[in-house]
């Protein structure tokens, strides 16, 4: 992680000269012609390539006239070590590009409406999301919510600021269905959903979007800091508390 934070967050210094031998690795390779690929790339799994379409040529992006302007390209895991491509209609809000890898891969969610007939999502939380200004679903969510909706697991990454932490607070928000307070259902007291965050100002935004989704109910949702984390272990706090993050 460390790693990464220096790769990506730039303020490293790299000593050329110390490292000349590493640095003769990656001056050999460097021949690309117009469109293609590095044996190197090539080499690289499919899963960390983050940089596949910054580098794919021009027809890669093109989409199939015949499948409309938004049609895109998904790859779905047909067995363990057979992938096959599907091609599939994909949105949407910025024309972002979606691959998705797994097996039997639900249904891409063009609109959040149509997320109350597939899965029963509750009027108020449609409304809420109509409300906080959110009309069409992203990329990731009209991917990721589906699946997540269907009680699968995901592993996603997009970029900054693509509507990550709607696609996993909406079908939380959905499966808790009502406050524990409310519910006529005993559901038990305590913690029952925990969104994990690195920092802090992420953790602002996180409970920020629940609290809009949250509007009109009394949902409990307490956003703990490394400071205040341990009160979890206070029984009188944790019955408090619905929704932590
Ligand atoms: N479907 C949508 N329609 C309009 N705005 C949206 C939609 N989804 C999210 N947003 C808004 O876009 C902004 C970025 O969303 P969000 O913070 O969820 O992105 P993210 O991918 O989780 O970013 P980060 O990587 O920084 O956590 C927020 O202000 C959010 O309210």
């Amino acid at each position: 992680m460390e790693a990464f934070h220096l790769l990506t967050r730039g303020g490293a210094t790299f000593n050329k000269k110390r490292f000349e031998n590493d640095v003769q690795l990656f001056n050999k390779s460097k021949k690309p012609t117009a469109g293609s690929r590095t044996s190197q790339d090539s080499e690289l799994p499919a899963e960390l390539d983050f940089f596949k379409y910054a580098q794919a040529g021009p027809s890669k992006r093109k989409a199939d006239p015949k499948k409309g302007p938004t049609a895109k390209r998904q790859k779905t895991e047909a067995s363990d070590s057979e992938e096959e491509d599907v091609e599939q209609a994909a949105p949407l809000m910025g024309g972002h590009r979606v691959t998705v890898k797994g097996k039997d891969v639900p249904e891409v969610a063009e609109t959040f409406k149509s997320l109350q007939s597939r899965y029963d999502l509750s009027s108020l939380l449609l409304s809420n999301l109509e409300k906080s200004g959110y009309h069409q679903p992203t990329g990731i969510q009209a991917h990721g919510i589906p699946i997540l909706l269907e009680d699968r697991d995901l592993v996603a990454i997009s970029p900054t600021g693509t509507g990550k932490t709607l696609s996993y607070l909406l079908p939380i928000m959905s499966s808790l269905s009502a406050p524990a307070s409310s519910s006529k259902q005993d559901t038990g007291k305590g913690v029952r959903a925990l969104v994990l965050a690195p920092t802090r100002e992420l953790s602002h935004q996180i409970h920020n979007e629940c609290l809009k989704l949250a509007q009109g109910r009394k949902w409990k949702i307490v956003l703990f800091s490394k400071a205040t984390a341990g009160n979890l272990n206070d029984e009188n706090v944790r019955d408090k508390v619905g929704e932590s993050i």
